[in-house]
């Protein structure tokens, strides 16, 4: 039993002032303006944690949509259970993996492997995104109706993009039925190939082949229109490019079922950031011109950009070490993500901080079906404490993530979670409080 004294209410919607809130048997018992500790029975008074809120944010469990967990495959990059304790650590209570495993995540067994090892883990939610076509080559489809029965929330080939549009446009027409969403990796891989930055002033400095807008562009357009013809929910992933935006704009004004995301990094850095030849700025779709960040940030505050995803992808130091030539792409993110969009869009009026949570908690609940999302009586209680107050040095040692691959590596960053809570239980805690 936990009782929340004077905190900052978030409740999936708005900002609802200072509240106390109790928590019993998994459950959000009571929200009142003043819950007295003297009405709580005595014989469980032994059992309750008071905790003084101080004006703290108390909010639903973050949700991430977009996390590269490795496992099964490459365990040394990231496994199910340091994922989760990453996950944790940045507030997030209900985390989606990525198929782009080895194998890939194309069959029940394999989605049913990860479900029972995330279950032994530290009670973050772990929920399965399989893959479009059959080891994400782009050319067979999988089983969806066996994936979804073994209990998927999406599909996606991500990691890369599915090229040929016949293909796509049967998966659409399955997905459409099955009332599936499906999740693009937008990458047309010629427009792309050979690139490893964006194609732009940055990329001519430093030498290095450029990846252009339309790369992404092209097949945002082509997935639109396919998905209007097939009556498909497409939600877009990791948003880059200005034009992007742009045509997504459009495709919901003319009603079309599209969501879409964007990361922290794409929404708070551009390539006039990357000050080094380091791999650890190397990201796919890459970090773009500083006017497709600022069309990122409206796009976000507007609501035209849904929610925020982290993209999640450790790699290893080693990996890392080859400058951004010789690098995979990815970034990680989840240990982060609140504090640099708290610190670089909230803080500096850019987006609000209603915005931000929602787009962290109700709206991916909505889009992918999750019950939580929300603080409500009754509800379960998924939450996290943040403390907007709190400032810190991203310092990758202490990430909890096998990944130490943060561009954010030294930044100091203000409003960092600092309790996570699953089913009423603390999964984590911030000692240094
Ligand atoms: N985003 C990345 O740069 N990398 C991701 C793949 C992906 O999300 O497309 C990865 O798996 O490493
Ligand atoms: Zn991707």
């Amino acid at each position: 039993m936990i009782l929340f004294k004077n905190v900052k209410l978030f409740d999936g919607h708005s900002l609802i002032g200072e509240r106390d809130v109790l928590i019993k048997n998994n459950k959000i018992q009571l929200i009142q303006n003043d819950i007295d500790e003297q009405s709580i029975p005595m014989d469980i008074l032994h059992e309750l944690k008071i905790i003084n809120g101080n004006g703290k944010l108390l909010a639903p469990g973050f949700i991430d949509v977009h996390v590269h967990l490795r496992e099964p495959g490459f365990e040394y990059k990231e496994t199910i259970e340091t994922g989760s304790l990453a996950a944790a650590k940045g507030g997030f209570t209900t985390i989606c993996c990525m198929p782009n495993t080895n194998p890939v995540i194309d069959s029940i067994e394999t989605v049913q492997s990860i479900k029972a090892k995330a279950a032994i883990n530290n009670g973050v939610s772990v929920n399965c995104i399989a893959a479009i076509t059959v080891s994400e080559r782009g050319e067979d489809l999988t089983d969806f109706v066996a994936l979804r029965e073994a209990g998927i929330i999406a599909l996606s080939d991500d990691g890369r993009g599915v090229q040929d549009a016949k293909v796509m446009q049967d998966a659409f027409m399955q997905a459409a039925e099955l009332k599936i969403p499906v999740i693009i990796h937008a990458e047309d891989e010629p427009l792309a190939k050979g690139g490893h930055m964006h194609a732009g002033e940055k990329a001519e400095e430093l030498g290095i082949k450029g990846i252009p807008s339309t790369s992404e562009s092209v097949m945002v357009a082509r997935d639109i229109l396919l998905a209007e013809a097939a009556n498909a929910h497409v939600h877009f992933a990791h948003l880059s490019a200005k034009e992007s935006v742009r045509w997504i704009e459009h495709a919901k004004k003319m009603g079309i079922n599209v969501t879409c995301e964007v990361t922290p990094q794409h929404l708070v850095m551009n390539d006039q950031d990357i000050l080094e030849d380091h791999g650890n700025f190397k990201v796919n779709p890459p970090i773009r011109a500083r006017e497709d960040q600022n069309q990122l940030i409206s796009a976000f505050q507007s609501g035209i950009i849904d929610i925020i995803a982290t993209d999640h992808a450790p790699h290893s130091e080693e990996e890392k070490s080859r400058g951004i030539k010789g690098s995979p792409f990815g970034m990680v993110g989840l240990e982060t993500a609140f504090a640099v969009l708290y610190s670089k869009l909230v803080l500096q009026h850019k987006v609000s901080l209603e915005r931000l949570l929602q787009a962290m908690t109700s709206r991916p609940a909505e889009i992918f079906g999750f019950k939580n999302g929300i603080i409500e009586p009754n509800g379960e209680a998924n939450l996290v404490l943040v403390d907007l107050d709190k400032r810190k040095l991203v310092d990758a040692n202490n990430f909890a993530s096998k990944g130490k691959n943060s561009p954010f590596i030294g930044w100091e960053l203000q409003g960092w979670p600092i309790m996570t809570i699953v089913s009423g239980e603390i999964i984590h805690e911030d000692k240094e409080v």
